[in-house]
């Protein structure tokens, strides 16, 4: 290898909507028909990480997604590594001899090496966090001066979800007026203190590549749902006002009553496209005569928050069956898992430990040490005589357990056993 090789490491959550987007004005800028406003998940269960590594030694810009070399020879990641060369700065390290000239970003190639903790392209929004985590990261190692704000509308460029996952807390994608895409952009509406009361689990129903992208499938959707036309121009304004009042006011019930509708309405429009697009079931499952899962989580959280005197917990579904729960509370969060468990107990074959995945303490909270526990569950209250005979395991994969967090964390270069790149070759480790 010739010469120096200077690198950075990034980590990046990812973000649920509980406004969603859904639908391109300009498909090449990613341009939004709507506002939207998500949540940050904490990076400490769901991220990626990426490492960014400059050197004269290469000769071309390279990737490796997930241990595997990926093109970066599409649009999306040719417009976010133009965008931050032309924001490239100087950079000098003069302990290792490394000067860099603004000028000479655009001649210098990258090698980008990135790993997501959580399954990718299966509705986990592994894009999102995917494209902030590489501007992120191609902003730090070239010394590029952006706000979060500006790097936003870059990691836009990349994914639209993306723009998202520029801060923590609660955000709000901008989707801007202008047509060269400068005022799309997210802000931060409150950081990942604010609310923290609040409780994620998922449910991953199927960590399946999906059928239809959702670039593809709102791309259907513009073409051909009168009902988006209705839903961009008259209901999500509405919402996001509302929305943003719930989440300053820490507003439960006015918050779980806005994210089920609008999960529920961005179905009813992948429902109104042509051909229609059924993101919330899974067609390769086997028991079709039995509900599905993702028909059963919403009923079961329906007839919970309908027999309290307000919500307890909201539901919402991406671009996928995978279900998402915000739960107001802990305490109410472990209800809500003895609920899930009830209902979906793990196969025969799997062990609690590998069942609820990330914080833990959710499950003690609820009494539950083993797969016994799971199988002592009374029928929840509210079901009444409604209780199935039969609890099949294995219809869910998993279960996440988290909460809202923190944004992009540069992680120290101290620590090279970070770093995804070998010092020394500039090659995945
Ligand atoms: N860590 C990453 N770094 C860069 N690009 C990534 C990364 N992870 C995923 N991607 C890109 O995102 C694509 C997957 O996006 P896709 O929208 O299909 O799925 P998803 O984001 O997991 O699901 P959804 O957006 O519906 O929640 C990958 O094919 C890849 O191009
Ligand atoms: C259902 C969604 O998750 C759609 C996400 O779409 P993407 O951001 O993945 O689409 P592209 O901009 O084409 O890359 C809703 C949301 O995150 O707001």
């Amino acid at each position: 290898m010739a010469g120096w090789i200077h690198m950075v490491t990034a980590r990046t959550p990812t973000n649920i909507a509980v406004i969603k987007y859904w639908g391109k004005r300009d498909e090449s800028l990613i341009l939004p028909v709507n506002d939207s406003i998500s949540v940050t998940l904490d990076p400490e269960h769901l991220c990626t990480t990426t490492t960014v590594a400059v050197s004269p030694g290469f000769d071309q810009d390279r990737m490796w997604l997930n241990g595997k070399e990926i093109s970066l020879s599409g649009g999306r990641y040719q417009n976010c590594l133009r965008e931050i060369r032309a924001r490239a700065e100087d950079f000098e390290d003069n302990e290792r001899g490394i000067k860099i000239a603004k000028q000479d970003w655009q001649k210098l190639r990258v090698h980008i090496a990135s790993y997501n903790n959580f399954p990718t392209a299966a509705g986990l929004a592994s894009s999102a966090a995917g494209f902030a985590c590489l501007v992120f990261a191609l902003a730090k190692l070239m010394n590029a001066k952006e706000d979060p704000s500006q790097l936003s509308a870059i990691a836009r460029q990349g994914s639209g979800s993306a723009c998202r996952s520029l801060y923590g807390g609660f955000v709000k994608w901008i989707m801007g007026k202008e047509e060269n895409g400068s005022d799309s952009l997210a802000v931060q509406l409150v950081d990942e203190n604010h609310w923290d009361d609040l409780v994620i689990i998922i449910a991953v129903v199927s960590s399946r590549q999906k059928e239809t992208s959702s670039t593809t499938g709102m791309r259907d959707t513009v073409e051909t749902s009168m009902l988006l036309q209705h839903r961009a121009k008259e209901v999500v304004p509405k919402r996001i006002v509302k929305m943003e009042e719930a989440i300053q006011n820490h507003d439960f019930s006015s918050f779980a009553q806005l994210t089920c509708s609008d999960s529920n309405q961005f179905h009813a429009v992948c429902l109104d496209t042509c051909p229609p697009i059924f993101y919330m079931n899974d067609t390769s499952h086997r028991q079709i005569i039995l509900l599905h899962p993702c028909c059963r989580i919403i009923s079961c959280i329906e007839k919970w928050n309908r027999s309290e005197e307000s919500p307890q917990v909201a539901y919402t579904f991406d671009a996928g069956p995978n279900a998402v729960l915000i739960a107001r509370n802990r305490k109410t969060a472990a209800l809500l898992l003895q609920r899930m468990l009830y209902f979906f107990p793990p196969s025969a074959d799997t062990d609690m430990s590998s069942y609820v995945l990330g914080d833990k303490s959710i499950l003690k909270d609820a009494g539950i040490q083993g797969v016994n526990d799971v199988e002592a569950l009374p029928p929840p209250p509210e079901m009444k005589d409604k209780v199935p005979a039969q609890r099949n395991g294995g219809e869910v994969s998993y279960f996440i357990c988290t909460r809202p967090g923190r944004g992009p964390l540069l992680l120290s270069e101290a620590d090279g056993s970070l770093a995804l790149l070998d010092h020394s070759t500039g090659l995945p480790k």
